[in-house]
């Protein structure tokens, strides 16, 4: 099995992917996981170069990473989400060994990571510059070049390259967690717990067009579980509108549901897309063993 997710060694997204892997018995050798960004991920998946690409969706603190569902939605002709994995999330502040918190003056991390530091960040270190980068091992990678810097990034990260640890647990909010998305040619399987992921441009701009998709879910007994706007790109202050509701795509439900949504977007030539079906997963550290 191989499978593309964010690099360089060392970030979360792999740690994610190697409990998929685990979870589907497959063994990996280093050279099975590609290390790559998110959109390259979801390339390598479209280019069957890949059997998964796993990619960070949603973080406990910060809330869905927008740059991961432009992606899904950019790849969604080929590319289905089809599993989930929701990982608890501790975050250190670490620096090459030697250097001294009181010197510091650049802080380095992914963008989500940055922010689910914040206010500890700025109590801690007022005035300190915050620099996104694309990955936590990026950003312990980048520290390691500079005496005044630091990477938010896991403990073991920090420790594989022998860093000092500034602080532990440097998360604003306790018990932190990131859901990671597993996305392959094709949706998950139906496991009676699944979701589904809907992407639904509306075309003509007409009122009650949110309302009325949601009356199509909520006469379906479809339970919402988010509703997130993006940019729709092309075109300023328009938007593609994402729902994730439980249920799979192929249940009797569901499908009425998404038969009338498709009618109702297709009216003002509008378009709807489903982004995947995938079984609802629990967090990793209350999965029971067999
Ligand atoms: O940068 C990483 O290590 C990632 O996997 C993305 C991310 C960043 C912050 C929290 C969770 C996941």
């Amino acid at each position: 099995m191989k499978i593309a997710t964010l690099g360089p060694k060392g970030t979360y997204a792999e740690q994610a992917a190697i409990i998929f892997a685990n979870r589907m018995n497959a063994s990996l050798d280093n050279e099975d996981i590609i290390l790559t960004t998110v959109n390259h991920s979801l390339r390598l998946v479209q280019n069957r170069e890949v059997d998964y690409a796993v990619i960070p969706v949603e973080n406990k603190i910060d809330g869905l990473i927008g740059s991961s569902f432009d992606a899904l939605i950019e790849y969604q002709d080929f590319v289905k989400v089809c599993d989930e994995v929701n990982l608890p999330i501790s975050h250190v502040l670490a620096a090459k060994a030697g250097s001294d918190w009181k010197k510091l003056h650049t802080v380095y991390s992914h963008p989500s990571a940055i922010n689910q530091c914040l206010n500890r960040l700025e109590e801690y270190f007022p005035g300190i510059a915050l620099v996104p980068v694309l990955s936590t091992s990026e950003a312990a990678q980048k520290a390691l070049l500079e005496e005044t810097a630091a990477a938010i990034c896991s403990r073991k990260t920090a420790i594989a390259h022998q860093m000092i640890l500034f602080s532990e647990e440097i998360q604003d909010y306790a018990n932190n967690e990131t859901r990671f998305f597993v996305c392959s040619l094709t949706d998950g399987p139906v496991t009676q717990d699944d979701r589904t992921l809907l992407a639904v441009r509306y075309g003509m701009n007409q009122p009650g067009q949110l309302y009325d998709t949601a009356k199509f879910l909520a006469d379906a007994q479809i339970d919402l579980t988010f509703i997130q706007s993006r940019p729709y790109k092309i075109r300023p202050q328009e938007y593609v509108l994402i729902y994730e509701f439980i249920g799979h795509k192929s249940s009797p439900s569901v499908d009425v549901a998404l038969k009338n949504i498709e009618m109702q977007v297709r009216a003002f030539n509008g378009w709807k897309k489903i982004l995947g079906s995938y079984p609802k997963r629990k967090r990793e550290d209350e999965v029971e063993f067999a």
